[in-house]
């Protein structure tokens, strides 16, 4: 999608820190021009403040869009702050947990919402983000959506905001399952006698390596796993551990993605 209506009409950033950010980067790198972009923000960084946006804490009226970037906790007084929106403004929000219904309360029944999920490997262009609409959404908006977040990643589109929880559990939060994994596959190394430096370069090749095997092949992640498995040998050994039905993998992530969406639901409530 071409963004000249956006460069013609304008696009309000409510909120620029670590995802307004990595969305504001990929929009200017996909040919929004900066002057179309107006960053409302109390703390801008230095790196917004180079871009050439606008920097204000009012907004034109009438923008092609409106992406609210604040923390769930400070969405209700970050938007007070807004001229009333018009009808024709998209109102997308990447906070988890703040429902459709809670926007449209504050900003009028009236209004076209999508509400995302996006995640931070947004910020080196691989992010993935999910979009529900409302009813008033036009289908123009809901591509106008998906080009935003499109601009740092890939998308999908859910059938029902319920789901959206899930998402932040699964992809939203994801990203900071793997970094653990990450810290504790290192600080497994170092405790068969590695130095730290090396457990740490290890770990890190390890998830890249096999992220970007599982991205370039047709073969399915399970199939993937079965070729580093020799009968008998050593990842069969660890893989024991891991798949164990009561203390292994699936059953831990279970738990901690459904932790994740409950807190997203409590967030909304
Ligand atoms: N960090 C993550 O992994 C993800 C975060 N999100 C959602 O994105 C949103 C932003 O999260 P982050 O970028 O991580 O937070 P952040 O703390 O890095 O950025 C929030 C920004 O909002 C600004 N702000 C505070 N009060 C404001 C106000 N009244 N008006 C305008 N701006 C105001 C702050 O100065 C800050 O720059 C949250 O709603 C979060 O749920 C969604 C997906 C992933
Ligand atoms: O932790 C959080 O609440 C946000 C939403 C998804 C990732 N970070």
């Amino acid at each position: 999608m071409e963004f000249s209506d956006l460069n013609r009409r304008g696009l309000v950033l409510l909120g620029c820190g670590k995802m307004g950010s990595a969305l504001l980067a990929g929009w200017l790198s996909k040919g929004v021009n900066p002057d179309a972009v107006t960053v409302i923000d109390p703390a801008p960084s230095d790196w917004v403040k180079a871009q050439g946006v606008r920097i204000g804490t009012s907004a034109p009226s009438n923008p092609a869009a409106l992406i609210l970037a604040v923390k769930p906790q400070m969405m209700a007084d970050a938007l007070v702050q807004l001229p009333p929106i018009e009808g024709e403004t998209l109102v997308l929000s990447i906070a988890a947990g703040t429902s459709i219904a809670t926007l449209e309360d504050i900003l009028g029944e009236g209004t076209a919402i999508v509400r995302s999920m996006p995640n931070t490997p947004a910020a080196v262009g691989k992010g993935i983000s999910a979009i529900v609409g409302n009813n008033t959404v036009t289908p123009e908006q809901v591509d106008l959506a998906e080009a935003l977040l499109g601009a740092v990643g890939d998308t999908v589109r859910l059938q029902t905001e319920a789901q959206i929880d899930a998402v932040t559990g699964v992809s939203g939060s994801g990203p900071a399952y793997v970094f653990h994994l990450i810290e504790a596959l290192a600080d497994a190394g170092t405790a068969q006698g590695l130095s730290a430096p090396v457990a740490m370069k290890l770990a890190k090749a390890t998830v890249i390596g096999a992220a970007a095997l599982a991205d370039n092949t047709d073969e399915t992640p399970t199939q993937l796993r079965e070729n580093v498995s020799s009968p008998g040998g050593t990842t069969l050994a660890a893989l024991k551990v891991l798949m164990d039905p009561e203390h292994g993998f699936p059953q831990l992530l279970k738990d901690a993605v459904k932790a994740a969406a409950n807190r997203g639901r409590e967030l909304g409530s």
